[in-house]
Order: C-alpha cells, then sequence, then structure tokens
C-alpha cells in the first residue's frame, strides 16, 4: 500500500510539471464553510493530486479559505461567495465538484425530513454546474442523498449534458461505519475489516452485506450489526443534540472517496473500487434506477458496477424492505425537477 501511495506522488509530480497541456485537477466544495466543509476542505488540503481548492458557501467562506490557505502544501486555495459572481468562478474548470450544502438534521427529523430545505439548494447548485462546469463530476453528501443524486441528474438531463458516469452519491460513511463498528466487537483492526455496503443512504435503505466480510457472527450480532450501520447517523445526531449530524467522520469519508476519484480520472489507476450511489442497471427490471454498489472507478467516473454476488436469505429480505423506499425516494427527487 505504502508503495502504490509513493508511485502515485511520484506520477502526481509528473503530472503537475508536465507542460503537455493537461489541465491539473481542480476541486470545488460547495458548502465548504459548513460542519462538513470546514473539515473536508482541510483534509483535501493534503492531497496531491489537487492544484486548485475552490471554496464555495453562502457565507464566511473568505475567513476559511485564507484560514486554510496557509497550509504549506502546493495546492493553491480559492474562496468564494455569491457576491461577484463568486459560484461561476467557483466552478469554472473545476474536475471534481463536491457538494456537503445544505441543512442537516435535528433529533427526531429523517433525512427525508431535509428534502423540502436541501432539494432546492442542489437543484440549483447543480443547475450551476451545468453552466459552468458541465464536465465535472459531482459527488453530492447533501441530504437526502438517495433523493438529491436523482435530483442532480434530473437537471443535467434537462440541459442535455447528462452524463451518469459524472455523477455519484456519496455513501462512504456507511462503509466506514461499518468497518469500524465489526472491528470493535471483533477486537481487529478497522483497516482489515471490509464491509461492502450497497442501497441508499438512509435507514432501511442502507444495505449491509456481512455475510461477504471475512468474520462469522451470530443471529444476535448480525440484528444489532446490521441496525447499527443502518442507524450510525442517528448515534451522531442524538449525541449532537440539536447541533447538527456527523460532520467529521463525513469529511473523512468524503475526502477518501474524493482521492479514489481523483486517482482513478487524473492518474488513471485501475482496481479501485468504492461502494458509490449510482445510476445503476442492478434493480432497474424494479423500478429502482439508482443504487449504491461498489463500483470500479475509471477515467470517465463510473466503470464497472459490480453486482452483489453471493447474499444471505436475511439480506434478500434487509433489500427487499429497501428497494420500495428506495423507489420512492427517488420518485420524489424526479418529480422535483419536473415540477419546480
Ligand atoms: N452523505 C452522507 O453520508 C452525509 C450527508 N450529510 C449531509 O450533509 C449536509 C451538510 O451537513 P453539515 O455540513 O453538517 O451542515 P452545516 O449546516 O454545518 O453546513 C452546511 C453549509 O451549507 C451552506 N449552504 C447552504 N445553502 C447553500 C448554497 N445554496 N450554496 C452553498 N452553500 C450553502 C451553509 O451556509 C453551511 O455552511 C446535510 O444535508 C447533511 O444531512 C451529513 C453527514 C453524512
Ligand atoms: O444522519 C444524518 O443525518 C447524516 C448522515 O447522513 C449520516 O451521518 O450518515
Amino acid at each position: 500500500m505504502f508503495v502504490l501511495r509513493r508511485i502515485n506522488v511520484d506520477v502526481a509530480k509528473r503530472f503537475f510539471s508536465s507542460s503537455a497541456g493537461v489541465h491539473a485537477a481542480k476541486v470545488s466544495v460547495l458548502g465548504a464553510a459548513g460542519g462538513i466543509g470546514q473539515p473536508l476542505s482541510l483534509l483535501l488540503k493534503k492531497n496531491e493530486l489537487i492544484s486548485e481548492l475552490s471554496l464555495y458557501d453562502i457565507v464566511n467562506t473568505p475567513g476559511v479559505a485564507a484560514d486554510i490557505s496557509h497550509i504549506n502544501t502546493n495546492s493553491k486555495v480559492t474562496g468564494f461567495i455569491p457576491e461577484n459572481e463568486g459560484l461561476k468562478h467557483a466552478l469554472s474548470d473545476s474536475t471534481i465538484i463536491v457538494i456537503p450544502a445544505g441543512v442537516p438534521r435535528k433529533p427526531g427529523m429523517t433525512r427525508d425530513d431535509l428534502f423540502n430545505t436541501n432539494a432546492s439548494i442542489v437543484r440549483d447548485l447543480a443547475a450551476a454546474a451545468v453552466k459552468y462546469a458541465p464536465k465535472a463530476f459531482l459527488a453530492i453528501i447533501s441530504n437526502p442523498v438517495n433523493s438529491t443524486l436523482p435530483i442532480v441528474s434530473e437537471v443535467f438531463k434537462k440541459h442535455g449534458v447528462y452524463d451518469p458516469k459524472r455523477l455519484f452519491g456519496v455513501t462512504t460513511l456507511d462503509v466506514v461505519r461499518a468497518s469500524r463498528f465489526v472491528s470493535e466487537i471483533k477486537g481487529t483492526n478497522p483497516k482489515d475489516e471490509n464491509v461492502t455496503v450497497v442501497g441508499g443512504h438512509s435507514g432501511v435503505t442502507i444495505v449491509p452485506l456481512l455475510s461477504q466480510t471475512r468474520q462469522k457472527f451470530t443471529e444476535e450480532e448480525l440484528k444489532a450489526l446490521t441496525h447499527r450501520i443502518q442507524f450510525g447517523g442517528d448515534e451522531v445526531v442524538k449525541a449532537k443534540a440539536g447541533t447538527g449530524s456527523a460532520t467529521l467522520s463525513m469529511a473523512f469519508a468524503a475526502a477518501r472517496f474524493t482521492d479514489s476519484l481523483l486517482r482513478a480520472i487524473v492518474l488513471g489507476e485501475s482496481g479501485i473500487i468504492e461502494p458509490t450511489y449510482v445510476k445503476s442497471d442492478l434493480f432497474s427490471s424494479e423500478g429502482v434506477d439508482y443504487f449504491a454498489s461498489n463500483v470500479e472507478l475509471s477515467r470517465e467516473g463510473v466503470g464497472k458496477i459490480h453486482p452483489l454476488g453471493s447474499i444471505s436469505p436475511y439480506e434478500e429480505q434487509l433489500i427487499g424492505a429497501a428497494l420500495p423506499e428506495l423507489k420512492s425516494n427517488i420518485r420524489k427527487g424526479e418529480e422535483f425537477v419536473a415540477n419546480n
């Protein structure tokens, strides 16, 4: 692993010093002054594959950008607010646009309860991406992800620039949590615990495929772990007691996802697999057009979408419960763009 990273950095150095006209990676964070946006921007400042880190929010971005810009890594940091065509400058020539803009949950809310506020925020940011960076890759963090990715897709379709290979719903936090939770009950190092999590990103739509891990679980462990992975977000919302939801672990997860995407699209590294929510045919025969599963990333973005493989009867049951909710979340997002 270490050797691979070393090679990446060398390739990156060559990439940036090349005069062959290849443009270096500009990554834009929309919602950069928020609970996720700030630590995510901090982590991205360390990424050697980023030449410009472009931070946009409706408030406070100049301060966040000035602060982060003092960190002595190679990338340039720019900060924008809506004034003076800030969004245009934030997005122009972007390679990847990461979107954690929007409101988080308070105790007692579901992610779907955020729809009324976040749907229009995400729709408008997607429309700006269409205008200023139609070829960028978009990573959507704003909840409810099950609906916000379809919203972004519909906006791109409306303007005739839709490429499903470039649009991702970020579900990395579910796999990060699953790995950590398994390691906690088995007393192992989480780096050795890989759990594929499929479906969507809310409650019962989050389906961990624990039968495919290297561990054996009792039925009791299986049920408790599955529930904890499905409702891990609620643990944080409850503990934060009205001040927000997961921000730091989410920033970690989004930085990992962005790095994977950069390595695939900028360096052309092969074999990078991230579970992510994308336009997918896996369950389209059942009317579910977006689904999270293991996706091999490529220079084009989405490469091979891996099938679920062999799953247990319990997991089949979980998938059965996830599909109707996913279908309705997806339809809600699509109808929102059609009607607004
Ligand atoms: N996909 C996932 O796994 C996760 C998703 N989330 C979601 O991420 C979103 C953000 O969460 P936090 O950072 O905790 O919220 P936050 O409220 O701390 O930050 C959100 C930021 O978005 C900004 N914003 C609002 N409207 C905007 C617009 N039109 N353009 C640009 N920026 C805008 C706000 O000014 C604020 O700085 C929430 O919807 C939350 O539910 C949170 C954790 C995990
Ligand atoms: O729970 C929330 O609302 C935030 C989130 O998506 C997560 O932590 O998985």
